[in-house]
């Protein structure tokens, strides 16, 4: 995740002003100096760097904290504004007809990011169709092709031609159905003169109402001098970040927000068609120092549910919380939290839980966890129907055939028969509790999750909502 470092030293320093009422030059001291060291290991740009630490270092000393706030959540509201300041709304993207085009450089993940957000699109009600020009790199058509097949969106797309600038004035007419056409254009392994030559000619004839610049996560300082480029010749509009799942950098993509005057318009997390986010600064912003993101962790448990549940008819999440949890229920579950996407992504949006908690789990926790579902998933399909609704009844000659039926041993399927015990017993707590009791308890859990950041508050209306 971007600047991901920053989230947890930042904490460090922060905890450090527990109990204190005022701060004094040295604490502003220790806690702008770990902001820039996150902040140019992430590869943000020296002189960002400088102009954000000075702000943040003036309005520490200078303005007085609100009456009953403690100096560490004033330093930490100054922090969060900064930084939200720095990286600035998020790029408009209208839901009507419209053209997008992409630009960037070779393997900055466009032709992934078009198929995704024509993904997108379609989930907003919208018609997307993808014309893909790029004729110089061997397999992108199929690749564009595939990945549109998946997502279920129109493609266009011609593998025999070698003029990208027809194939896009093809493409536009091909798919006049469609209302939101996203184009997606070829890179090249560095900023040459035929790559910046040839987009300028796709983009006159294709007239995007927006243009695009896709980069790596993991792209450093030349991020500065490809946003001037393609800024200087097509003019940006927004900025892609791809591959947030493998990397803490980032920051050479900030360069690139702030060098062409734009704006971030989503986030790449992953290989599949459904791995796109909407960037949103304040929930970005909150879950880097760790207070969670409570709206993106709905949206994805909700997908996941409702996709779980459109695959079978017979099962509705809502009948857990009236009946008897079966491992029928659980095995739903674990495939609606697969669908969610990594384990890590998911905890870095619990509030409390992202920083703190997470920073303290060993390097490989993830890992064995999804490998366990993983291997209870398999245990299940060894199973029967009458076992699966009435995982009691499971004796020990069952364990014994189902181990050896699953191709695991008796202990981990003993495991999961135990783990379906404690989540019964957990969810048993929860039913029949009424809406009033629910809203107080995710109150609770909010307030725990901001209570691990000195008591910030509830979530509602962003961290320090008054
Ligand atoms: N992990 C991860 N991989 C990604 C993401 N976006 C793209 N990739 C991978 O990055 C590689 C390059 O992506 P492409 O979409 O082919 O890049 P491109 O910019 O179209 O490349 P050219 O057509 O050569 O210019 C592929 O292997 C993608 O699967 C992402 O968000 N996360």
């Amino acid at each position: 995740m971007v600047l991901d470092n920053l989230g947890s030293s930042l904490r460090g320093s922060l905890d450090k002003l527990q109990g204190k009422s005022r701060l004094d030059k040295d604490d502003v001291q220790e806690i702008v100096k770990e902001i820039q060291r996150s902040l140019l290991s992430a590869d943000v740009d020296v002189s960002l760097v400088m102009d954000l630490s000075d702000s943040i270092k003036t309005r520490a000393l200078e303005e007085d904290p609100p009456a009953g706030t403690s100096a560490r959540d004033h330093v930490l509201k100054i922090v969060y504004e900064e930084l939200v300041g720095l990286i600035g709304d998020s790029t408009e993207i209208p839901l009507e007809p419209q053209t997008i085009m992409l630009a960037g450089l070779q393997g900055s993940g466009k032709t992934t990011t078009a198929a995704k957000m024509a993904w997108w699109f379609s989930k907003k009600g919208l018609r997307p169709a993808v014309i893909q020009t790029d004729t110089f790199r061997p397999g992108a058509y199929d690749q564009a092709k595939q990945m549109c097949e998946r997502a279920e969106v129109d493609f266009y797309g011609d593998p025999d031609a070698d003029d990208p600038v027809q194939i896009a004035e093809e493409g536009l007419e091909a798919t006049e159905d469609a209302d939101v056409h996203i184009v997606d254009t070829a890179g090249r392994h560095a900023l040459e003169a035929d790559l910046i030559d040839e987009i300028e000619e796709i983009e006159s004839v294709v007239q995007p109402d927006l243009n695009l610049l896709v980069l790596d996560a993991a792209i450093g300082q030349g991020a500065k001098e490809q946003a001037q480029e393609f800024d200087g010749s097509i003019g940006i509009g927004g900025v892609v970040i791809t591959k947030l799942d493998g990397t803490a950098k980032g920051g050479g993509a900030l360069t690139a927000v702030n060098e062409t005057d734009s704006s971030i318009a989503f986030l790449g997390t992953g290989e599949t068609v459904q791995d796109i986010e909407r960037f949103e600064p304040n929930g970005f912003i909150s879950r880097l120092l760790g207070m969670g993101d409570l709206k993106q962790l709905s949206e994805r448990v909700e997908r996941a549910m409702a996709e779980t549940q459109a695959e079978d008819d017979d099962w509705d999440p809502e009948d857990i919380m009236k009946g008897s949890f079966t491992l029928k229920d659980m095995k739903k579950q674990m495939e609606a939290m697969n669908k969610m996407g990594p384990l890590d992504q998911v905890l870095d949006m619990i509030p409390g839980l992202g920083g703190g908690l997470k920073d303290q789990l060993p390097e490989d926790a993830m890992d064995v966890t999804q490998d366990r579902m993983r291997k209870f998933e398999v245990i299940m399909d060894s199973m029967t129907d009458a076992e699966m609704e009435n995982p009691r009844s499971v004796g020990a000659q069952q364990v014994r055939r189902i181990a050896r039926g699953s191709g695991t041993d008796e202990e981990t399927v003993r495991e999961l028969l135990q783990q379906h015990k404690m989540m019964e017993r957990t969810l048993k707590q929860f039913q029949g509790m009424g809406d009033g009791d629910m809203q107080r308890m995710m109150k609770k859990l909010q307030n725990q999750g901001g209570g691990g950041m000195g008591g910030m508050g509830g979530m509602g209306g962003g961290p320090f909502g008054d």
